[in-house]
């Protein structure tokens, strides 16, 4: 296959105080409870001309490891609804994407849809869904459940789920407003469309009260790396969150789910795929080093053995330390998550202990730790093999670890040529490079007209 030309995307993953799970330690970190750091990420990420924010979103604390939670092993104890800050980042800002999380085992589609059209709107067309089944076993808790929502299930209802929410995004026709004074008619009552959905898991009238937005409805993000994930992903979403650690790793999902498209009268090209890069960097290697070295320092053992249990699922309080990771049980959570880490763990010979250092920062991404010209180097390496369309920016320290990018990777980034200088568009999808959608219901008429 001939080395590929083009423009990679970025977008800059929003972890509260860092990716690093002790970013906060660190002095000169954002405050999770300040809007306005939330605001200088926002802003720093459009100065950087990167494509979007991302907020990830869980919608329970993780208490299973009460020590490792009240260390903050992951940011569960402290985040602001998406949805709710996305609005307010839109307010200040004005080409950068905003794309928010929400579950699809823990809301309505009606809803969900309504919200994030409204999102849309605000921003003027710069607005995405993160669509996930949340893997977390005490979510379902906070919902009317007795126990974990099985990852099976959870996916049945995600399948029906996202039709739903596209159906109702569908429910007006561009142009359906004529808000005409003169004659007294508000809308086209033959650019409305009902979607009548039943199925097993909902029954939805519709239409929703919210017109098609600027970038005809938002952008559909997905995370899942199991069967059902990536199937869900290649019929559905338009760019997709992944994790892999190596280059083999990488080109073998993206020729996976890249491949699975075509069954769905889909291009390869309507679907980009971002794995997760988490990047420390400076001036010099040994700079870069000593920041990631300083963090690692932080890194309590309760903090460790929790993030071990959200990634594999399993306790290893007990354990020696030292010792290596037992076999692993069938997990309700993410399948994919926990054979990647399990396999890092199998690769490198890590210990417990060395495995949770391995992953304290990165969390189970790909890390790379050095100069701009080193990481660049890679980045684009990774971008003309076929293993990414783009990057999932994770910075270990917010604000100063994603300037870090923008002073040292980026430059080297663009005097290789893939990455942009100026926006392309105004528009999540413009810049994004992807289609704005048809609504259905017209491209059906327009069919039925021929
Ligand atoms: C970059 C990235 C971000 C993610 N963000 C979230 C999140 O915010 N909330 C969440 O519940 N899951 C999140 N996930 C987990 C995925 O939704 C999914 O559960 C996981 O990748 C395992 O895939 P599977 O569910 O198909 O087994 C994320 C995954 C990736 C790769």
């Amino acid at each position: 296959m001939a080395k590929r030309s083009g423009q990679l995307k970025l977008n800059a993953f929003h972890y509260v105080s860092g990716h690093h799970a002790a970013a906060w330690r660190r002095p000169e970190a954002s405050a999770d409870d300040r809007i306005e750091d939330y605001v200088a990420f926002a802003r720093l990420a459009e100065e950087g001309r990167f494509d979007a924010v991302f907020l990830a979103d869980s919608v329970d604390v993780r208490l299973l490891h009460p020590e490792g939670a009240a260390r903050k092993a992951h940011t569960g104890a402290t985040l602001f609804e998406p949805l709710t800050l996305l609005s307010a980042l839109s307010a200040h800002t004005s080409r950068i994407g905003l794309i928010g999380t929400a579950s699809t085992s823990f809301s309505d589609p009606y809803n969900l849809a309504r919200q994030f059209l409204s999102l849309d709107h605000l921003s003027g067309g710069r607005g995405g869904w993160n669509l996930v089944t949340s893997n977390d076993p005490e979510a379902a808790l906070n919902f009317g459940h007795a126990r974990p929502v099985p990852h099976a299930e959870r996916y049945a209802r995600a399948e029906e789920f996202v039709d739903v929410v596209l159906g109702l995004w569908d429910s007006f026709e561009d142009g359906a407003f004529r808000r005409d004074r003169d004659s007294g008619v508000y809308f086209d009552l033959d650019k409305l469309h009902v979607l009548d959905h039943q199925g097993a898991h909902f029954r939805v009238k519709g239409p929703l009260n919210a017109p098609r937005s600027p970038q005809g409805r938002p952008v559909v993000v997905q995370a899942g790396s199991s069967e059902p994930g990536k199937e869900l992903a290649a019929r559905t979403a338009e760019v997709i969150f992944t994790a892999q650690q190596t280059l083999a790793e990488a080109q073998a999902f993206y020729a996976d789910v890249k491949g699975r498209l075509g069954k769905y009268g889909r291009a390869p090209d309507e679907l980009k795929i971002l794995p997760g890069a988490f990047i420390v960097t400076g001036a010099t290697e040994s700079e870069a080093r000593e920041k990631f070295d300083e963090l690692q320092s932080l890194v309590h053992p309760d903090v460790g053995l929790e993030l071990l249990r959200v990634q594999l699922g399993i306790d290893l309080r007990g354990y020696d330390p030292d010792g290596p990771i037992p076999d692993l049980p069938d997990t309700a959570g993410g399948k994919g998550r926990q054979a990647l880490v399990a396999a890092l763990a199998r690769r490198e010979n890590l210990s417990i202990r060395e495995l949770y250092l391995r992953i304290a920062g990165a969390r189970g991404h790909w890390q790379l730790v050095g100069t701009g010209a080193q990481i660049a180097d890679q980045l684009e390496e990774r971008f003309v093999e076929y293993g990414a369309d783009g990057f999932n920016v994770m910075a270990p320290v917010i604000p100063g670890g994603l300037r870090d990018v923008i002073d040292h990777v980026l430059p080297e980034l663009r005097r290789r040529g893939p990455f942009r200088t100026e926006y392309e568009g105004r528009t999540l999808r413009e810049n994004l490079g992807l289609k704005r959608p048809e609504n259905r219901f017209a491209a059906r008429a327009a069919v039925a007209a021929e």
